[in-house]
């Protein structure tokens, strides 16, 4: 779905992304894991579009990102980044209704995909409060919601992308629950996933692949039962440890 090319992004004498080149399978969920600093902010902003890279190339179902129509990317991939919350004393409502900005339809057809989110994402609650007033927490669910409901079309979500940047690390542990069972529906509708996660052991339950980052340069990537070891992930986090598998899908990452 998603494919880069010896991609690199310097900013000044910096190197922030060095040759990355890898490729996000469509409806898998990718995790992209790192240390602080690795780079993966970085990456997911040069995927959504909203960084330019220094060079190589980023394709998106098989055709240059750049060369994109604005509002099919819109339509096709969302971001949920580690932004500072808008100022503006919006209601989640409004917040909520930005999201269909570059769909051509209707108000009434933008209310009902809004509405079909808010059932969903369990946001009925919240819809008249002005967005300044979330919680961290609360803030982020509606972020998800947003991004779900950029690219929800009438055929679902099949051959769509969310791009997520620590999309839990404000939510309690039954909020992340019902945040990763969300997230596998959205994958078995089809969708695809692109997430970056601190929790190394959560990343290996769920990612079909992942992409480790060391300063700008992969360490690994691949499948995740092939990625996820011990000489990789000490090569990405400095860290030793073991890597424990349970079962034909579970591997566990334990401190030494
Ligand atoms: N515009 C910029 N100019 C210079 N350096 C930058 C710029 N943006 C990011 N950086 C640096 O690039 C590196 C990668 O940043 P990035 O945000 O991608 O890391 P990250 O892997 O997402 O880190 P974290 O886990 O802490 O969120 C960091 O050292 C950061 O300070």
């Amino acid at each position: 779905m998603f494919e880069t090319n010896n991609l690199s992004v310097r900013v000044g004498n910096t190197t922030l992304l060095n040759n990355i080149t890898v490729h996000f399978h469509s409806n898998q969920l990718s995790a992209i894991l790192g240390a602080n600093g690795a780079g993966k902010s970085t990456l997911l902003k040069v995927l959504s579009g909203d960084l330019a890279p220094s060079s190589g190339t980023v394709n998106l179902c098989g055709q240059k990102l750049h060369e994109w129509p604005a509002g099919e990317l819109a339509t096709t991939r969302a971001i949920m980044a580690q932004q500072r919350r808008p100022q503006f004393a919006f209601t989640v409502l409004e917040y909520l209704m930005l999201a269909r900005h570059a769909w051509v339809e209707s108000k009434q057809q933008s209310i009902e995909f809004t509405d079909t989110i808010v059932q969903r994402l369990e946001l009925q609650s919240f819809l008249q409060r002005p967005i300044t007033q979330l919680s961290g927490g609360e803030w982020q669910r509606v972020q998800f919601a947003r991004a779900w409901l950029q690219v929800l079309s009438h055929e679902g979500v099949k051959n769509k992308v969310l791009l997520l940047d620590e999309p839990t690390a404000a939510l309690d542990i039954y909020q992340q629950g019902r945040f990763f069972s969300l997230l596998k529906e959205f994958m078995t509708e089809g969708g695809t996933v692109l997430i970056v996660l601190h929790d190394i052991n959560q990343a290996a339950r769920i990612a079909d692949a992942m992409l480790l980052l060391n300063q700008g340069h992969v360490v690994a990537s691949g499948r995740t039962q092939d990625v996820f070891s011990e000489s990789h992930l000490n090569r990405c986090f400095n860290v030793s440890g073991s890597v424990q598998h349970h079962g034909d899908n579970h591997a566990y990452f334990h401190y030494l």
